[in-house]
């Protein structure tokens, strides 16, 4: 599906592909040619010869990985979870959120060997704790990470706080940020080389 004459960019469905094709449509780089309540997976605005493939969050960075894409447009937390061999070109200053350690209100203890920690960031976890000198236990989850030391599952969590309000609601506190995350502009390394002059145009109307 990549063909010369249209540069290819994977988008996140859920929460950023709203702010991001704004973003896109105000910087003039691509008319609104995506409608996300529709089942459509590939969007095509033929007029600035942009491809946008709607991809789920975790997958941005292996769509352009593998090539399949020249670009993508993903969170921080997910590149660094997911370690992937891609150019990381801008920050589009969406999408901001914090990779929190929390616990329960009732929870005093302090970081210890073989807590138990549920999280959707398996890497980003390990590596934190690890850094700190804790052998713990991940418990990996796909969502409502929140469920899971109400009850008993984990010690901990690690998980992405915005407003806050989950954690309030489950009775929660955050402990301490492990990162910040806004979305990235991500690119394939080879097709950067092909396509250099419209992904550089690109870049720059993004950033003007
Ligand atoms: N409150 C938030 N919770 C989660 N992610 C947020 C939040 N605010 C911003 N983000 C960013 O948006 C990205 C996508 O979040 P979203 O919750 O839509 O996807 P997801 O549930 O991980 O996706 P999927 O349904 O594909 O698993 C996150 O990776 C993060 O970078
Ligand atoms: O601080 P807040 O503004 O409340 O946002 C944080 C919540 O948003 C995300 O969940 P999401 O809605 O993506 O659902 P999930 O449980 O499927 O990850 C994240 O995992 C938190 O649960």
């Amino acid at each position: 599906m990549v063909t010369e004459d249209y540069i290819n960019i994977a988008l996140p469905k859920g929460r950023m592909a709203n702010d991001t094709v704004e973003l896109l449509v105000n910087k003039g780089v691509a008319t609104n040619c995506i409608d996300f309540d529709s089942r459509k997976l590939i969007f095509e605005d033929n007029i600035n010869k942009i491809r946008f493939m709607i991809v789920r969050n975790m997958d941005v960075p292996t769509y352009v990985e593998k090539g399949a894409c020249h670009l993508g447009v993903v969170g921080k937390d997910i590149i660094e979870e997911l370690n992937s061999d891609v150019y990381e070109f801008l920050d589009l200053n969406i999408g901001y959120c914090r990779l929190c350690v929390a616990a329960l209100n009732s929870w005093d203890g302090e970081f210890s060997h073989n807590l138990k920690i549920a999280t959707k960031y398996p890497n980003i976890t390990k590596k934190y704790f690890f850094e700190k000198g804790f052998f713990v236990e991940i418990i990996k989850l796909y969502g409502s990470i929140e469920l899971a030391p109400v009850v008993g599952l984990s010690d901990l969590i690690v998980d992405l706080v915005s407003t806050g309000e989950t954690l309030r609601k489950n009775g929660l506190k955050e402990v301490v940020t492990v990162m910040e995350s806004t979305a990235r502009l991500i690119a394939n390394k080879n097709l950067t080389k092909i396509e250099s002059f419209r992904i550089k145009k690109l870049i720059e109307a993004i950033n003007g």
